[in-house]
Order: structure tokens, then C-alpha cells, then sequence
């Protein structure tokens, strides 16, 4: 079945509140397949200027609305990606990979941050602070920041973008998407949605092309008044430093590299079932994948053992296909990083115990190697890919230290029954955000978010939207 028959399915750009093509295109094909599915136009700097515009004049009504309007327009958004959530994961699967099953609860993750911050709109509250003097008050109140730009990864093209969109409108924002080239067909459909949900014009564009272009448009506008930025940490330090002219508030969701602790009291089976979910959920392209298994000698191969048998049960293809848990990988270059990791791995005296060889294409078995050593580029790089480094560790502070050992600091895992033990380790671990007998963290209600490498600012949760606000008080004198 072709996706260009399903409705939203767009493949021009959106910009001002205007479908756009371009003489040239850029190709967006299946990496299942390597078939292209779709041309969409090649746009750079003065279409993005154009997009600017028209998000300041937009913007500059859209922020005297009053929040239930916001709201209202967020929710009706939010019930058009639950009625075509089957059409939005068909095209999802189509240009990143994912197994429909995976690409649907995308689809529901990304509906999730609409509807919370629809109720989170109406939220924004200020406050009456008692005043230096008694014929004074100070009124406290926020205000929204603006015009936003949103550069967004292609792990997860619906939730990366409903994550930033979602907020800035709430927050009365006005915002541009710029999508990863290998996966604008989601961000292009959620448009036309938010279009059909009676989205004023110019409030959202979403601008497809060249990226450095985009991105240095973006960067050079003072009126772009805040970045968004999900991705890798090498792009993120680059878009830090060209936002320093013109002082940009910005969010940074960055690279990870996280930690899975086992301990000797661990659940074994819940550790099992929690090491497959953390590493292989998308093939392992999340930024909140496990990269390192930590493991405690006592019950390192028990674990092993089981975690083993459950990989070889684990069905790689395409994920258009009934029963496939593993896609393909996005591109070559990410296939290369896996072979990469694994090879430095068994050279350094790691033991292969299942997977390790690409298979046709973009596509590659889930992997296990035990026995991986502490100098491994596994265990100081982010893999992006379905591979599990396990390395043992005897002691609490010998683990807590390896966690800790790398310059991320997203998400780690730590199974243990003992609470003291959970509680300290979750205390010490130096992470935004740990899964204590739970691989599954990601949720709308939480603030998602990293510290040191992987970024600043938070997604989601009733946090995540003063990143799209700005406070200012009132100082009434003569009362
Ligand atoms: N922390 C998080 O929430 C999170 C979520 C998803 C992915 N990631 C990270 O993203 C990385 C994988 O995603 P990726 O390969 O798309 O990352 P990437 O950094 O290569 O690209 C991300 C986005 O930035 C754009 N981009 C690249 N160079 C740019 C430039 N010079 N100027 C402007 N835009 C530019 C790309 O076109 C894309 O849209 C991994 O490191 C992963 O950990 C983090
Ligand atoms: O890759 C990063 C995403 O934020 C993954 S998650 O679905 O939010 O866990």
C-alpha cells in the first residue's frame, strides 16, 4: 500500500500557512526497502526568512488569545492524530522503520503531549508578592517568549515534534519546525492536522531542505527568540555557540549513553524483560537506550544466560511485517557505527553470544556480547544501534562509578529489591532522569530531560512549558 494515498499525507513544505514545492527536491525513502516514497522541496534561508515573518505576525495576535482558545484548538489537534493514527504510523513506518506496532504507540505518545499541554495552557499562572512598602504590590506573571525554531531528530518524527510544537502553542509561541531530513513526512502530516484543527496561518511552517541553511537562518534571526533543539550533542554544541549573537533561550535534548545496573538482589526476569525494552526499543535509536549493561558478578550470568535467550527470540524486518520487533536501522552510516562498536568490543576480549553480523541492506540482528571490557568504545560512545555490552562489576561504588564515568548524563537504569540500595544509587547517579526496576521512563507527564552532554531544559510535565515562557513582575507604587 502506498502512503501517498492517506490522508494527511503531505510532501510539500508548509510555510507561512502556505503548501510549498520547490524546483529542487530531496529524496525520502524506506529504509526497509531503499525504495523513495517521496520528493519534498529543498528549501534554505529565504523560505525560512518567509516562515519567520509570518510566525511574528501570527504570533502576534495568537498571544493575546485566552488559554481555553489555545486549549481548545490543542485538543481538537489532539483528537485528529487519534482518528488517523493508523495513516500517521503507516507513513511514520515508511520513512524511519519502526515496526507499526512501535509507530502507533508513537502516534499515542505524541497525541499525549497536545493533550497535556492543552490542559497545561490554561495553567499559566502569576502571583501577588507582599511588597517592600505597604502603598506597594508586585505582581509576578508570564509572558510567552515568542517566536520559536525546532530542529528535530528522525528517531521519533511524531513525539520529537508534538514535544516542542505542543508547548510553544500552549504557551501562546509561535513556532518552525525544521524535521530531519530522513524523516519530514510525520512532521509535514501533523501539519496539515493542526491546519484542519483551524491553526491560524503562519503559526506553524514547517521548512524541509537544506539544514546548515535552515538552521543558520534560524540562528542569525533576532527574532527567533528561542532554539529547540533534539539531536546529537556534536550539532547541539554547534548550535549553542551560533546562538550567543542574539542570546537565545534555549532547550538542548542531546546524546546519551545510559547506564543499566543489575545488582545481586535484582528481579532477574524484570531485569531481563527491562534490558530488552531499554535496548532495543526502536532498534535501539532512542537517545534513552542502553548502551552499557553493568552487571554484578553474582548474578552476571544468570542474566547473560537469559537475556540471551530471549534476544535470539527477537524477529528482525520489515516493519510493515506482523510480528517483526526489529527494523531497520536508518541509514548505512549507523549500520557502520554498530559494526564498529562490536568489532573494538570482541577485539578487546568481549564474547559474541548472539547477532553481530549486518544482514541484508539496513538491516541488523539484535546483539549481546558479554565480557565487554571498561576501555571499549561501547562504553564511552553512543551506539545508536541494537547492541548489548554487558561488563561485570563486583561492588555498589565500582558500578555507581562506571555509571558515572561519560560525558552524558540522560537516562540510567538500576535494577535492585533492596530500597536502601535504590534509593542511594538513584541518588547518585549523575543522570536527568533513572528507571529504578523500570526501563520504560518516557512519559508526557514527566520532565524529560538531560545534564552535562546530553543538554538543558526540560519536555514535558507542568516544566516543560516555562521553557517557552518568559516571567515579568509589576511593581505598583502610590496605592
Ligand atoms: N535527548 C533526546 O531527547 C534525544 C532524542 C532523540 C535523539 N537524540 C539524539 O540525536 C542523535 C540522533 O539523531 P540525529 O542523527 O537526527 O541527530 P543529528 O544531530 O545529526 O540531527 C538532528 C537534527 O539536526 C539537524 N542538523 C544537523 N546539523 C545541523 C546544523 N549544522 N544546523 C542545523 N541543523 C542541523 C538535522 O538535519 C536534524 O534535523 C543521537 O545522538 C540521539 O541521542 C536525543
Ligand atoms: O530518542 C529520544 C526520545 O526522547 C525517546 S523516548 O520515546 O522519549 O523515550
Amino acid at each position: 500500500m502506498t502512503i501517498r494515498n492517506l490522508h494527511p499525507f503531505r510532501e510539500q513544505a508548509f510555510v507561512g500557512g502556505i503548501w510549498t514545492a520547490a524546483p529542487e527536491t530531496v529524496p525520502v525513502t524506506d529504509p526497509a526497502t531503499g525504495e523513495v516514497i517521496a520528493q519534498v522541496p529543498h528549501l534554505g534561508a529565504d523560505e525560512t526568512r518567509t516562515a519567520i515573518d509570518a510566525a511574528a505576525k501570527a504570533q502576534a495576535e495568537w498571544r493575546h488569545r485566552p488559554a481555553g482558545e489555545r486549549a481548545d484548538l490543542l485538543l481538537r489537534w489532539h483528537g485528529l492524530m487519534l482518528e488517523h493514527q493508523e495513516a500517521l504510523a503507516a507513513i511514520l513506518t515508511a520513512e524511519q522503520g519502526k515496526p507499526l506496532a512501535e509507530a502507533r504507540g508513537e502516534v499515542l505518545y505524541a497525541a499525549s503531549f497536545v493533550r497535556w499541554f492543552a490542559e497545561e495552557a490554561r495553567r499559566i499562572e502569576g502571583e501577588v508578592i507582599p511588597a517592600p512598602r505597604s502603598n506597594q504590590r508586585i505582581l509576578v506573571w508570564s509572558e510567552p517568549v515568542g517566536v520559536v525554531a525546532a530542529i528535530t531528530p528522525w528517531n521519533f518524527p511524531a513525539a520529537m515534534v508534538t514535544r516542542k510544537v505542543a508547548p510553544a502553542l500552549a504557551a501562546g509561541c509561535a513556532i518552525i519546525v525544521k524535521p530531519a531530513p530522513e524523516t519530514p513526512l510525520t512532521a509535514l502530516a501533523l501539519a496539515a492536522l493542526a491546519e484542519e484543527a483551524g491553526l491560524p496561518a503562519g503559526l506553524l511552517s514547517v521548512v524541509t531542505g537544506e539544514a546548515t541553511a535552515i538552521g543558520g537562518a534560524f540562528m542569525a534571526s533576532d527574532v527567533v527568540r528561542k532554539l529547540s533543539f533534539t539531536g546529537s550533542t556534536g550539532v547541539g554544541r554547534k548550535l549553542y555557540e551560533q546562538s550567543a549573537p542574539t542570546l537565545k533561550r534555549l532547550s538542548l535534548e542531546l546524546g546519551g549513553n545510559a547506564p543499566f545496573l543489575v545488582f545481586d538482589d535484582a528481579d532477574v526476569d524484570a531485569a531481563v524483560e527491562g534490558a530488552l525494552l531499554g535496548k532495543y526499543r526502536n532498534a535501539g535509536q532512542t537517545c534513552v537506550c542502553v548502551n552499557r549493561f553493568l552487571v554484578q558478578d553474582g548474578i552476571h550470568d544468570a542474566f547473560v544466560e537469559r537475556l540471551r535467550q530471549r534476544v535470539e527470540g527477537l524477529v528482525v524486518g520489515r516493519g510493515t511485517e506482523a510480528g517483526v520487533t526489529i527494523g531497520p536501522l536508518i541509514n548505512a552510516r549507523a549500520v557502520e557505527k554498530v559494526e564498529q562498536h562490536i568489532a573494538d568490543a570482541v577485539a578487546r576480549g568481549g564474547r559474541l553470544l548472539a547477532g553481530g553480523a549486518r544482514q541484508e541492506g539496513l538491516f541488523f540482528p539484535p546483539t549481546l556480547i558479554a565480557d565487554v571490557p571498561r576501555d571499549a568504545l561501547v562504553a564511552s560512545e553512543e551506539t545508536f544501534g541494537p547492541l548489548a555490552a554487558v561488563i561485570r562489576f563486583e561492588t555498589e561504588e565500582e558500578a555507581i562509578r562506571m555509571a558515572n564515568d561519560t560525558e552524558f548524563g540522560l537516562a540510567a537504569y538500576a535494577y535492585t529489591r533492596d530500597i536502601g540500595r535504590a534509593m542511594r544509587v538513584a541518588g547518585a547517579l549523575e543522570y536527568g532522569m533513572v528507571g529504578l526496576n523500570e526501563a520504560a521512563i518516557s512519559t508526557e507527564v514527566a520532565p524529560f530531560g538531560g545534564i552535562k552532554a546530553s543538554g538543558m531544559g526540560r519536555e514535558g510535565s507542568r516544566h516543560g512549558i516555562t521553557d517557552y515562557l518568559e516571567l515579568k513582575y509589576v511593581m505598583m507604587g502610590g496605592l
